[in-house]
């Protein structure tokens, strides 16, 4: 189904512990304000992507529940506050308790440099299978699993989820255009991989702060 909208799923933990992978990089002040620039910047481009229909982000904190709701997203409690698939699975019933036909999406809320062209790439190879997910670009975990209409999201994420769900049996999207939806942030290292792709502004705003509190004096 080639005209399909999506309605994307995406799940977001309190700012205070949220990517505590970059503490390294980013030091505990700027941390919560980075993992809420990454989350805007994603669902600017993703509302912007015409085979997006909306976009539910499933969190408990209310600072990232204002700037997403004033970005245009639903915003839903973590209600079953039993980790990320528990999340997931949660946000894909609240969307089809109001749309039970809805074809869901599950993406991660940490691709600052999310294009909305590639995300349209992928969304439209999505519509091709029942239930489906793209890899990210470390090849190891998932960016984005996706169930077409009546098809469960059956999310499996955290640590090695691409052999997760390719073992439940949701087909690997083989895209190779599509670096932005892959590249997810964890590390320095992947943000200076998403930098060099081109981050969306609240996340170059970000990580300018973050240039300038090392280079200033003590
Ligand atoms: N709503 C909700 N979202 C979650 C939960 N756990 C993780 N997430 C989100 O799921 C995505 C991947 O999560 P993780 O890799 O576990 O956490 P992270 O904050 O991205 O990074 P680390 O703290 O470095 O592990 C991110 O968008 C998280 O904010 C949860 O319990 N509830
Ligand atoms: C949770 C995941 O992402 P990451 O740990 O890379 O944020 C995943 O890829 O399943």
């Amino acid at each position: 189904m080639r005209d399909t909208r999506w309605s994307l799923i995406v799940p977001l933990k309190p700012l205070r512990l949220a990517k505590s992978r970059l503490a390294a990089v980013a030091g505990e002040e700027l941390r919560p304000a980075l993992a809420l620039a990454f989350a805007e910047d994603m669902v600017t481009a993703a509302l912007s992507c015409g085979a997006v229909g909306d976009v539910t982000v499933v969190t408990d904190d209310p600072t990232a529940a204002r700037r997403l709701g004033r970005s245009g997203a639903r915003i839903v409690p973590d209600g079953p506050g039993r980790g990320l698939n528990a999340a997931l699975a949660y946000g894909a019933r609240t969307v089809r308790a109001d749309a039970p036909a809805a074809a869901v999406a599950a993406l991660n809320a940490d691709l600052p440099a999310l294009r909305a062209a590639e995300l349209g790439r992928v969304l439209a190879a999505a519509a091709g299978h029942g239930r489906s997910f793209l890899a990210d670009a470390a090849g190891v975990g998932t960016t984005l699993l996706a169930a077409g209409p009546g098809v469960a999201l059956a999310p499996a994420f955290g640590g090695a989820s691409r052999a997760a769900h390719l073992a439940s049996g949701a087909v690997e999207l083989a895209l190779t255009d599509v670096p932005s939806v892959r590249q997810d942030v964890d590390t320095g290292a992947d943000l200076r991989a998403a930098l060099a792709l081109g981050v969306g502004r609240r996340t170059a705003a970000g990580v300018r702060r973050l240039t300038e509190s090392a280079t200033s004096p003590a």
